[in-house]
């Protein structure tokens, strides 16, 4: 059987989420969504919470890149940040599991080696993402271990606040698959035009990652009311 990797290799990865106070917030529109994607050509799905990942689960075959976002207090790191997410996550059979790598203190007090050394002890078969804002973090990620790395939080932390991939020169990306030795990279974070998927696909990810430009409307339709004034 081909793993999930491999599954994945060279394809489209779908982000169908929808945050509470978002308009397509629900597990039900969110199924339906990864059945639009699946049939559009998809090789996998990325998605936010329990409900909705069994839901999507439910409806489509695709391998999950499973996040739970969960805000602590004051602490800035919300992708998947506790064991608790963690635990939640491996219930629902998400094949692959992301959670933020960055450098940051997490809610529970732990680093990020600690973190990643208690979740894969008690998870040793599970595909671990590096959700990461920089290149170091990326080198790090690779080195402890994780099975796949991305900057999905590049523009994100207060280090790279403002930021965006520069996709004239995919500058942090190239870097990035530069650098890492051992994980799979990919390309995840403002992917806006299928000309932008085709072009981080040449420079050697392992597959791309769109959410917004497909599967959140109301910033689809921000772009074409833009375009016009
Ligand atoms: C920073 C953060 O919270 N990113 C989230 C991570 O799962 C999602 O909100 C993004 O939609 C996803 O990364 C895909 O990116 P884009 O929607 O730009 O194609």
């Amino acid at each position: 059987m081909q793993s999930v990797l491999d599954q994945i290799t060279k394809g489209l990865i779908v982000s169908c989420q929808a945050l509470e106070g978002e308009p397509l917030h629900s597990s039900h529109i969110m199924g339906r969504m990864a059945v639009a994607a699946k049939e559009g050509g998809a090789k996998g799905i990325r998605a936010n919470s329990v409900s909705d990942i069994l839901e999507i689960k439910k409806q489509v075959d695709l391998p999950v890149i499973g996040i739970i976002k969960q805000v602590y207090g004051e602490n800035p790191v919300f992708i998947t940040p506790t064991m608790k997410e963690i635990d939640a996550l491996m219930a629902t059979g998400a094949e692959i599991i992301a959670t933020d790598a960055t450098a940051r203190i997490r809610p529970d007090g732990s680093t990020l080696d600690q973190f990643y050394h208690e979740v894969r002890s008690k998870y040793p078969q599970a595909i671990l993402m590096a959700d990461v804002s920089t290149v170091e973090e990326a080198i790090h990620a690779d080195q402890l271990g994780f099975d796949i790395v991305a900057p999905t939080l590049y523009g994100y932390t207060a280090e790279t606040q403002g930021l965006t991939i520069d996709f004239n020169h995919y500058a942090v990306i190239k870097q990035i698959v530069g650098v890492v030795k051992h994980a799979k990279v990919l390309a995840e974070g403002n992917v806006s035009t299928p000309e932008i998927a085709r072009s981080v696909l040449d420079i050697n990810v392992h597959a791309v990652v769109v959410g917004g430009a497909i599967t959140r409307p109301q910033q689809i339709t921000k772009r074409f009311v833009d375009a016009l004034l």
